[in-house]
């Protein structure tokens, strides 16, 4: 039985309010196989040197979309994505992209800080 996935994705205005989550909720975390947009990914990593993340590419460079495909054939089981509602991005389409895959594939994706907490609560029993 593979162990679940769960991603890992913040915008940089958000990078340290993941940081600080996933450091609150490393014991959780460190259950699952971790997958990260690459910022992110060495962002939580510098903080949580144990936990097991595959980084992927910069959401900007493609990372939302890889992290979507990975959607897309079942790999994911839960997505934390702390967005920043409040600027302007120029991978935005990328970002709704994954969104709407989440929706469509059932997928748990927690866009803020209280959602999160809800959905590491019961994935990471
Ligand atoms: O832009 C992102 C998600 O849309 C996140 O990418 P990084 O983690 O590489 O900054």
């Amino acid at each position: 039985m593979h162990r679940p996935n769960i991603a890992l994705i913040a915008h940089d205005l958000k990078k340290s309010d993941l940081v600080d989550w996933a450091a609150s909720h490393e014991d959780k975390l460190a259950r699952f196989d971790i997958v990260a947009t690459g910022t992110t990914g060495t962002r939580v990593l510098e903080r949580c040197p144990s936990l097991p993340i595959t980084r992927l590419k910069s959401g900007p460079l493609g990372g939302d979309q890889q992290i979507g495909a990975l959607v897309a054939e079942g790999r994911i089981q839960g997505i934390i994505f702390f967005i920043d509602p409040l600027t302007s991005l120029p991978h935005d389409v990328d970002v709704k992209a994954l969104i709407r895959l989440a929706a469509v594939y059932d997928i748990p994706i927690a866009l803020n800080l209280a959602t999160a907490e809800l959905v590491i609560e019961k994935l990471g029993h």
